[in-house]
């Protein structure tokens, strides 16, 4: 929580007591449905919640943002985004039911209003997003197809609309292999110093 609140030091007492509820919750429900690895829950801030947050050191989400999460799992990266945008829309999606069971939990014990999850594969959404948010899903190459007619037209953010996926290691043959142009990458060591983020990154895709 310390480091969260270093790396968003302007949360309000309300988001600062949602992001405090996240671990708790997330004990609570992965004993029932595994959403979460057992290694990683008790390092639940920093591995999913600040990673989740990567997002938004790259893009701030005006009000009225409609974002989609695609295999969203428990709920990342949306969740923690949905706290930190309580003004934009955040619609989650897995092809797993038991996994969106998780993330309508989550979200009511935490009182969101701009959640919404759906068992539904990411292929079947019918769109109409300024940004998709990932992490941990698949390929570029294949994930690019699923989500390619679901952006809105008109763009308002600094970035055009696009997706925003998280993704670590070494990605020139993933990029490649892809085919998909004007890709920018943001390296998440540039804003979180904790060795979990030396390779990890914000990939930018602008809709084509
Ligand atoms: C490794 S998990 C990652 C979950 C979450 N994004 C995270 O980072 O914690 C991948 C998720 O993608 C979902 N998934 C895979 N293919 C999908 C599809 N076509 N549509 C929706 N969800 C999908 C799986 O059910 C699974 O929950």
């Amino acid at each position: 929580m310390k480091n969260l609140l270093r790396y968003f030091p302007d949360l309000t007492d309300a988001q600062k007591e949602q992001f405090a509820q996240l671990p708790a919750l997330y004990a609570e429900w992965n004993d029932k449905i595994n959403v979460v690895s057992r290694k990683d829950i008790e390092n639940l801030t920093e591995r999913h919640v600040i990673h989740s947050l990567g997002i938004a050191k790259v893009q701030t989400f005006k009000p009225g943002t409609q974002i989609l999460d695609v295999g969203t799992g428990g709920g990342f990266p949306g969740i923690p985004l949905a706290i930190l945008f309580p003004d934009s829309n955040f619609h989650l999606v897995d092809s797993i039911g038991k996994k969106i069971k998780v993330v309508n939990e989550v979200s009511a014990a935490l009182g969101l209003t701009n959640v919404k999850g759906e068992h539904i594969r990411a292929e079947q959404v019918p769109g109409d997003f300024h940004f998709v948010v990932s992490r941990a899903v698949t390929r570029l190459a294949n994930f690019y197809p699923w989500v390619k007619d679901k952006f809105k037209k008109q763009s308002n953010h600094q970035l055009k609309n696009g997706i925003l996926y998280l993704k670590g290691g070494d990605l020139a043959d993933e990029l490649k292999e892809s085919k998909l142009k004007r890709i920018k990458s943001y390296a998440l060591s540039e804003y979180f110093k904790e060795e979990f983020f030396e390779t990890k990154q914000v990939i930018y895709i602008p809709a084509q």
